[in-house]
């Protein structure tokens, strides 16, 4: 059998993309060359961790009062590096910081904002648990100016690429630019993106659920009795779903993108200081969501669809509820109270 030949690397597959775009210009493909360069260096940092002084925490809290982990300031600082550099931002946030950064003056401007999660699964960092990185591309409203919060505060839905990078037993890219969603892996070796996942589609139903169950009596009623139906002896003509949960969002979610099944991160009564949940809208569910429909699947935060979502901050928290159609509607039925009680439920 011969040796499979790599596929076409992620700039080919750019260009191609370029190509197929009347009045593309190349600034997104630049700007996403130098997104890839980024990830290429927090891989490298990530694959020697417990050698290299990467373990830990910085002594930092960052705006959800989290402690910052040296990983999480290291990738958000090398990406703000070279993305800066590509000359084609007005303007980037993220998670790891309270305001919109600054494009720096004497670094010449472009009509893209991009937001990002620098690096997602911070509680898996030092046990060596895959993590990665959430970015979320979108085009400036006004063509010229100072940027403005309502530019940076867009619904998901006006996103022009969205994606993430997977730090894991290999290290993958997914994307969609609106054209399908598309996996590359790093070829260690050669140092470069190849085509491995083309135009990936999720299935239109699992039987996979990954959700931190410990936050069980913490949830609405809606939420408990879904979870509930999950685990019950007979679901949709098979036992009960498997769990699965890593508690990193990327992971989480890229498992049930090529096997089907539904990530859940509910609102719950925890902390008072969180009632809609722990996940990011800008940061995290915007731009998994888009990438989820682009795979012919869904999100919702229980009631509406996360790519309608207006935010109204640049930190605002959302229930999340990401993954194969039919399971995503079916768990805005339980959650929003439109599905009945089964007999087992009536107790
Ligand atoms: O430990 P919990 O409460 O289950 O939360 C896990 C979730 O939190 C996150 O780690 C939050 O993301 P960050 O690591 O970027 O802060 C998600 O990746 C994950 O799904
Ligand atoms: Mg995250
Ligand atoms: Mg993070």
């Amino acid at each position: 059998m011969g040796i499979k030949s790599v596929g076409i690397t992620v700039t080919e597959h750019l260009l191609r993309q370029q190509r197929e775009t009347p009045r593309a210009t190349g600034a997104f493909t630049m700007l996403f060359n130098e997104l890839v360069v980024a990830a290429k260096l927090i891989h490298r940092e990530l694959n020697k961790a417990g050698l290299n002084d990467i373990y830990g925490f910085t002594g930092e809290t960052n705006v959800y009062g989290e402690k910052v982990q040296k990983l999480d300031d290291y990738a958000h600082r090398t990406l703000i590096r070279r993305l800066t550099q590509a000359g084609q931002l007005c303007a980037i946030a993220s998670e790891e910081d309270a305001d919109v950064i600054e494009i720096p003056a004497e670094v010449p401007r472009g009509p893209y904002i991009l937001l990002m999660d620098p690096l997602d699964g911070s509680s898996n960092i030092d046990v060596n648990v895959s993590v990665g990185t959430i970015f979320s591309i979108y085009r400036r409203k006004k063509e010229t100016g100072p940027v403005t919060l309502d530019e940076v505060l867009q619904k998901g839905s006006q996103q022009v690429a969205a994606g993430y990078f997977i730090y894991g037993s290999s290290t993958m890219l997914v994307y969609s630019t609106g054209q399908g969603v598309h996996g590359f892996t790093l070829h260690p070796a050669i140092g470069e993106f190849f085509l491995s996942h083309e135009n990936i589609t999720m299935p239109a139903r699992g039987r996979i659920f990954s959700v931190n169950e410990g936050n069980y009596c913490y949830w609405d009623e809606g939420v408990r009795r879904y979870v509930d139906h999950l685990k019950s002896p007979e679901v949709h003509r098979g036992g009960p779903y498997t769990a699965r949960y890593i508690g990193s969002l990327v992971s989480d979610f890229h498992r049930n993108l090529l096997k089907g099944g539904i990530f859940m991160y509910p609102a719950d009564r925890k902390d008072p200081k969180k009632p809609h949940g722990k996940l990011r809208l800008l940061f995290e569910a915007a731009p998994m969501a888009f990438v989820a429909e682009q795979a012919g699947g869904a999100a919702t935060d229980g009631s509406r669809r996360i790519l309608d979502l207006e935010p109204e901050t640049l930190h605002d928290r959302v229930p999340l509820f990401v993954g194969s159609r039919e399971d995503v509607e079916e768990a805005r039925r339980f959650v929003s109270g439109q599905e009945p009680a089964s007999e087992d439920q009536e107790g």
